[in-house]
């Protein structure tokens, strides 16, 4: 790999002549460590062949790369394949995040993180998982669907569009867009598409972010703030200027010696932590914590923001045509694990249930933001059918007994997930099935006797025809 010479000049400033050499050895080594982290709401399994990350209590280092794509376990949200130096954000949230709290983690997709933190933050929470680019954000929707936490509202805006959200999180996560420095050694174009202009350009629009978002922060609220570049205007430069401009305290996190993380290399007293691929095994990473200065207010839910549509049978008016609201059949609710704890409401088509803690905070955000997935989607009205809905089979709020299940093997699963023909057997019977791989849901299947009409998302099925001859899975 050719490293920008001014890339490594301006890293040799920073760093010294050193660690600046040992850090490039280390971005020419081809290999880089393959991490996962399980999602032991699902799926309570270490995967053999592994070591842990140290820093994350459910991240593993494999020995080799499986093939996750031929995986039913990853379609169903047992595992995220993850960087390991990402899972460090864990840290942050078991040393500072003890209470309940509304977590917002602005730039998500893929949603590495968010489910990380979805699995971390205290129970009682939720998080708010945003990101910008409308096909990314699908992804983000996609992936926090399968990790199946009910706790969640997936958004699709611009930072600038929350700014006048003020004062309704507890905790930020700001994962920033940044120059990816980080990245070369897993990403070439990383490295082709590196320029000091880019670096300028990019901390700037943290900048940007930061304080589009600010406001939205609780005094006394926490931001976390990360990058995955090396270079310190991204990184202590930004820090700094949050705490000075935007007013923050920046906080230490216990971390043992043997972690091998880099702490603060622009000479300022302030606390940081930094992932260097020549010291631990992960690629680069820069995070830091602060706290807002002020005291902790409670959130404001003005009286319009808790107005919100009563499902009811009847019509109404919208830009001069009639609008059906359906009321919420009692059926798809007996789908649900407790549903006294769900707020169930009709929009469109859909049958949704929020938890009840968070339905007025949900009215809030709905006024204000492109919402594309909150709690759970019980099921959709296809004539005069409710069909239960995909993100129901992978919610942990799915009340199992309320359908017959189907174990699949390994082909059928496949073939599942490919959107293809499934046949069960005899004895299973008639109407909507809950099909299992390895005792998990992988997806609803309405069986008709001689085959199984296929509900699995079309947009998410896998659409490689071609099936290696050698499979290797997370076991
Ligand atoms: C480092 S990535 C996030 C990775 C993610 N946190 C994870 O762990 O999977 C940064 C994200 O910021 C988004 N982004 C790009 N420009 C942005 C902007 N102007 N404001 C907010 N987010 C932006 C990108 O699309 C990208 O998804």
């Amino acid at each position: 790999m050719n490293l920008p010479e001014l890339f490594v000049e301006r890293t040799r400033r920073l760093m010294g002549e050193e660690m600046c050499n040992a850090l490039c050895e280390a971005l020419e080594q081809q290999d880089t460590p393959v991490s996962v982290r399980m999602n032991t709401a699902k799926w309570e399994h270490v995967p053999a062949h592994r070591s842990a990350v140290p820093w994350s209590e459910q991240g593993y280092y494999l020995d080799g790369r499986p093939t996750f794509t031929f995986d039913p376990l990853f379609h169903a949200g047992c595992y995220y394949v993850q960087e390991a130096s990402s899972m460090f954000v864990e840290q942050a949230l078991r040393q500072y995040v003890t209470e309940p709290s509304v977590m917002l983690d602005l730039c998500a997709a893929p949603g590495g993180k968010s489910t990380l933190c979805r699995s971390v933050l205290p129970e009682g929470s939720l998080l708010v998982a945003n990101e910008v680019m409308r096909n990314r954000s699908q992804v983000l929707a996609e992936n926090l669907v399968k990790w199946g936490h009910p706790e969640v509202i997936v958004t699709n805006n611009d930072p600038a569009d929350f700014t006048s959200l003020e004062n309704t999180f507890d905790v930020m996560l700001t994962d920033v867009p940044c120059s990816g420095e980080g990245m070369f050694r897993k990403d070439p174009v990383a490295v082709s598409e590196w320029s000091l202009e880019n670096v300028d350009t990019c901390w700037q629009r943290q900048r940007r972010i930061l304080r589009d978002i600010w406001p939205c922060l609780k005094p006394g609220g926490l931001l976390i703030y990360s990058t995955c570049t090396y270079n310190r205007e991204e990184n202590e430069d930004n820090v700094a200027w949050i705490a000075e401009t935007l007013g923050a305290e920046v906080l230490p996190l216990e971390v043992p010696e043997e972690w091998h993380i880099t702490g603060n290399l622009t000479g300022n007293a302030f606390p940081v932590y930094r992932f260097l691929p020549h010291r631990m095994q992960g690629e680069g990473l820069f995070l830091a914590v602060l706290r807002k200065h002020g005291e902790a207010v409670e959130a404001e839910v003005s009286e319009t923001s808790v107005r919100r549509e009563k499902p009811r049978k009847g019509a109404k008016e919208k830009g001069g045509k009639k609008v059906q609201t359906l009321t919420v059949p009692s059926l798809v609710k007996q789908w649900l694990r407790e549903d006294e704890a769900y707020d169930c409401r009709v929009e469109g088509t859909v049958c949704l249930a929020l938890p009840k803690a968070w339905s007025a905070l949900y009215d809030r955000l709905k006024d204000q933001l492109r919402i594309l997935h909150a709690g759970v989607e019980l099921g959709e009205l296809k004539g005069k059918d409710w069909q239960p809905h995909h993100s129901l089979a992978m919610s942990a709020a799915l009340k199992k007994e309320a359908f017959p299940e189907a174990e699949l093997t390994y082909e059928q699963a496949i073939a599942y997930l490919r959107k293809e023909a499934v046949t069960l057997d005899a004895s299973v019977p008639k109407g909507y099935v809950l099909l299992m791989y390895r005792g998990v849901p992988l997806g609803f299947g309405k069986n008709i006797g001689n085959r199984v009409n296929n509900l699995y998302p079309n947009e998410w099925r896998i659409r490689s025809g071609y099936l290696p001859e050698e499979i290797v899975l997370v076991d």
